[in-house]
């Protein structure tokens, strides 16, 4: 497991911190294939993971499911034939916070646990 996944997520309220460039680039530098992209008018953490099918797709969109229950910190997740694409993002600060990259991090590890590749 990645040093970024162990850690452990805070809870998050309105008055919580968004990550500063610094430790933003720090952060992001440890998630090899995911994206910072400006969406709806805030920042988000973007990645397509390839499957071989549907069922696979399904499979790890529910692992990921599972553990943004278990953190109560959701992700928007995209399931398609071959594909999901996972976006994280805190609502309650419009922005990243690094619950976000702890979470990207996981949700790497997860699909370690489906037949996957991941894609662009
Ligand atoms: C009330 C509940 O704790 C909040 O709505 C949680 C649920 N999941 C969440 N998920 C994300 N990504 N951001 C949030 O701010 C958030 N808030």
């Amino acid at each position: 497991m990645s040093d970024l996944a162990k850690q452990t997520c805070d809870a998050c309220r309105k008055s919580s911190p968004r990550v500063t460039e610094g430790e933003r680039h720090r952060l992001h530098e440890q998630l090899p294939g995911w994206q910072i992209v400006d969406a709806k008018g805030h920042e988000l953490l973007t990645k397509a993971y390839k499957f071989k099918n549907f069922a696979e797709a399904l499979a790890f969109t529910n692992r990921v499911g599972a553990l943004a229950e278990a953190e109560n910190h959701h992700p928007e997740i995209k399931l398609e034939w071959g594909r999901a694409t996972v976006s994280w993002w805190t609502h309650t600060i419009n922005g990243l916070h690094k619950n976000d990259f702890i979470l990207a991090a996981r949700t790497d590890e997860v699909v370690g646990d489906v037949d996957s590749t991941p894609s662009e």
